[in-house]
């Protein structure tokens, strides 16, 4: 019996090891690199073998954005510097720039992505390229060319070449028909914006090539993400992070979203390190392949009173956006992530008075320099 349990742990090891993408065989032997861009409909895809001490190569698109650096740096500080790569379309910061390799990736180029993975030798690729919900509603084309035909690129991309793929969904990958206090992993999904059509299908695509094709596909679904250092990119819940800037800078803030609209939200340090988890998180613990995850829940109105604990002369006044408006109105309120935490042991650090502190802590010591300099 022994003999057998220290056979059966040491294989799930190897399963485990944090460059292994393979579900399907038991013995990864090597790559047998297939497309479905190439190949016949019965083709399997088998992982690259590693040794255990290997650390991941790790590729990050659209790594300017709000998240992108900061996940960079975690990644680098547990994998080394030079195995994590971040990309984008724009120009980095002199400070992105001196912190790590950088390099120019275009989603919608097919055979620069594949240049790119297979001269850096990538085995993970983080996807984090996207346009969000206002700016995808502004722009349906070029949120339908990024989101959707770009998404297509890097799944056959990372079926291609074996890697473990992580695509972020959100709360905006539900709509109004689905449950909303709580929003539990699976119901009704008929979002009515592009960017959460998008999500939906790239949750639906990622799980079919995992089932179809052996891909090692992981998925969160993100709330609304609070950074300090890191500004958003055109969503619906930027709201909650641009009171921040506002109250230290003028003590007045002008808000896009009814004082009751409740929408989940998360600091940024908790999405990256369940980003984080459920990449290193060994396959057989994945009962799914797409979570939420949840930290809390707020209303505009439940964050200034938070913020005025800080700022007590702290004014705020509500002009709406009605676009922006609808699409939070058809988001769940709460987000029910009890499958993250019994799967893979997910828990948050922050919830709303931690999160507003960190908040003031960093960007008052950053005011603080600027005055200084
Ligand atoms: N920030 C949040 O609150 C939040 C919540 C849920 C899910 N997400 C998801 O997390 C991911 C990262 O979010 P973010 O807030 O950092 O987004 P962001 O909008 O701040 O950044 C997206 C990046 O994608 C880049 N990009 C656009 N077109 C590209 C192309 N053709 N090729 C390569 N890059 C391109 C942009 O230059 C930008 O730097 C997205 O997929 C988003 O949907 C974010
Ligand atoms: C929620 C999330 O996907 C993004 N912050 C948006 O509002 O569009």
């Amino acid at each position: 019996m022994t003999v057998i349990r220290n056979l059966s742990r040491a294989i799930s090891q190897v399963l485990q090891s944090p460059g292994c993408g393979c579900q399907t065989s038991i013995v990864p032997v090597r790559c047998i690199g297939v497309s479905p861009r190439q190949v016949t409909s019965d083709a399997n895809f088998h992982s690259v073998s590693f040794s255990e001490t290997d650390h991941p190569r790790v590729l990050i698109t659209g790594g300017l954005g709000q998240l992108g650096v900061g996940l960079a740096k975690l990644l680098r500080k547990r994998f080394g510097k030079n195995n994590v790569i971040l990309s984008d379309i724009r120009k980095p910061a002199d400070n992105v720039f001196y912190s790590g390799p950088f390099i120019y990736s275009d989603i919608l180029d097919y055979k620069n992505l594949r240049e790119i993975v297979v001269n850096n030798r990538i085995t993970w690729l983080i996807h984090y390229s996207a346009l969000l919900s206002a700016v995808g509603e502004a722009n349906v084309p070029l949120a339908r060319a990024v989101n959707i035909t770009g998404l297509h690129n890097i799944l056959d991309i990372a079926a291609e070449h074996s890697l473990r793929l992580f695509v972020p969904s959100t709360i905006g990958a539900f709509g109004p028909t689905s449950p909303r206090n709580p929003t539990p992993d699976l119901c009704i999904q008929r979002p009515r914006t592009i960017y959460g059509v998008s999500k939906v299908h790239a949750e639906l695509m990622g799980e079919y090539y995992h089932y179809r094709y052996g891909l090692d596909f992981r998925c969160l679904r993100y709330p609304g993400i609070i950074s300090a250092d890191s500004q958003p990119g055109g969503g619906t819940t930027d709201y909650a992070v641009q009171v921040f800037h506002d109250a230290i800078k003028t003590g007045k803030f002008q808000c896009n979203l009814k004082p009751d609209t409740r929408l989940p939200m998360m600091y940024i340090d908790d999405c990256l390190k369940a980003t984080l988890e459920v990449m290193e998180a060994p396959a057989e613990l994945l009962t799914m392949r797409t979570y939420n995850i949840n930290a809390m829940s707020f209303t505009p109105e439940e964050l200034v009173q938070e913020v005025q604990k800080h700022v007590p002369e702290f004014e705020v006044t509500y002009n709406v956006d009605p676009v922006r408006q609808a699409i939070a109105d058809s988001w769940p309120m709460n987000f029910d992530d009890n499958n993250a935490r019994k799967d893979w042991g997910w828990k948050h650090d922050y919830d709303l008075p931690e999160l507003v502190t960190t908040m003031f802590n960093f960007l008052g010591s950053e005011s603080r320099i600027a005055q200084a300099n």
